[in-house]
């Protein structure tokens, strides 16, 4: 049985990655939270609603990573380096899910996952798995013609900007048309900003209410268009595809993977 702690096990996705980890037979090792969080002390189950696990939420790191086989990561891009670092010091392996990694920082992952197996993915769910091979395809076929926009919607607790994965789905469409996605992604257009390059991607962001995650790839072409559309109507498709990734990854060769390695779909 897979041994799986949880960080930010009180968060939205750390609630229900413990009850996805429960019911796919895995033992909640672990459960952590930020240093002074209200919740510290707490049974973990009893918080995430499955019933209580005899597991305390803590904000003893270095004990909750040594307890485990692998660490699921749901937090900040920070908090989620740290915990690299020490699931590196100690060999144990990890699942990050967090989202609003810099290119940087993204580079500092794959350098900190040199010595242990990783996962690091902005969207657990297999039906955006399944989009980002989609789009990659149709991105491929359609050519520069189509004009490329993309819009994501989430609820109003959200933090970064784009989403994790509606900035994945632009890096797919632009490496599959030859270009760069830190040069042609245009996230602002206000006021006289004169006529859409071919090249640009567009990137717009809808923030409100308790929306789990929307995301829409508009290729729009002359007299015609075609959306490619991804909805989630709950958290626990992510919440299972971190347990997947969980089990997945641990006993793998070390290094950096993502869902697409999980889910078999390079
Ligand atoms: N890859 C995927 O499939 C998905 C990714 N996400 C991403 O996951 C991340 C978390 O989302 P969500 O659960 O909604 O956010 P929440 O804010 O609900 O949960 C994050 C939790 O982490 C806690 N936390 C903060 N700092 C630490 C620390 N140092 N150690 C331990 N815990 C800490 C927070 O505590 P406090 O509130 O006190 O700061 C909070 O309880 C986001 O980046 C989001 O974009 C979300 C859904 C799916
Ligand atoms: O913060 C969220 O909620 C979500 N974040 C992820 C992202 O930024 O892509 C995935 C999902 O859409 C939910």
């Amino acid at each position: 049985m897979t041994k799986i702690a949880v960080c930010g096990a009180a968060g939205r996705m750390g609630q229900r990655i413990i009850v996805a980890a429960r019911e796919a037979g895995c033992t909640v090792s672990g459960a952590l939270e930020r240093p002074g969080h209200e919740l510290v002390g707490q049974d973990a189950g009893l918080i995430a609603g499955c019933g209580a696990l005899g597991v305390a939420i803590s904000d003893d790191l270095n004990a909750v990573v040594e307890g485990c086989d692998v660490l699921i990561d749901f937090t900040t891009p920070k908090v989620s380096l740290k915990n690299l670092e020490v699931c590196a010091l100690k060999k144990k392996a990890i699942v990050i899910g967090s989202t609003g990694f810099t290119p940087e920082e993204r580079a500092l992952a794959a350098e900190l996952a040199k010595d242990i197996p990783a996962v690091l993915a902005p969207n657990m769910s297999v039906g955006v798995n399944v989009c980002f091979k989609i789009l990659k395809d149709v991105a491929k076929t359609l050519g520069d013609d189509f004009d490329v926009e993309i819009v994501e919607l989430h609820h109003n607790k959200k933090k970064d900007a784009p989403s994790g994965t509606a900035v994945r789905m632009g890096e797919v469409v632009a490496e599959a048309l030859g270009r760069d996605y830190n040069k042609v992604a245009n996230y602002h257009r206000e006021g006289i900003c004169g006529e859409r390059t071919k090249e640009e991607i567009g990137m717009q962001t809808v923030r409100g209410g308790d929306i789990v995650g929307e995301h829409t790839v508009y290729f729009i072409g002359m007299g015609e268009r075609i959306e490619i559309s991804h909805r989630a109507m709950t958290r626990d498709m992510f919440s299972r595809g971190s347990v997947r990734a969980a089990q997945w990854v641990v006993g793998k060769a070390p290094g950096l993977y993502d869902m697409q390695d999980v889910l078999g779909l390079r």
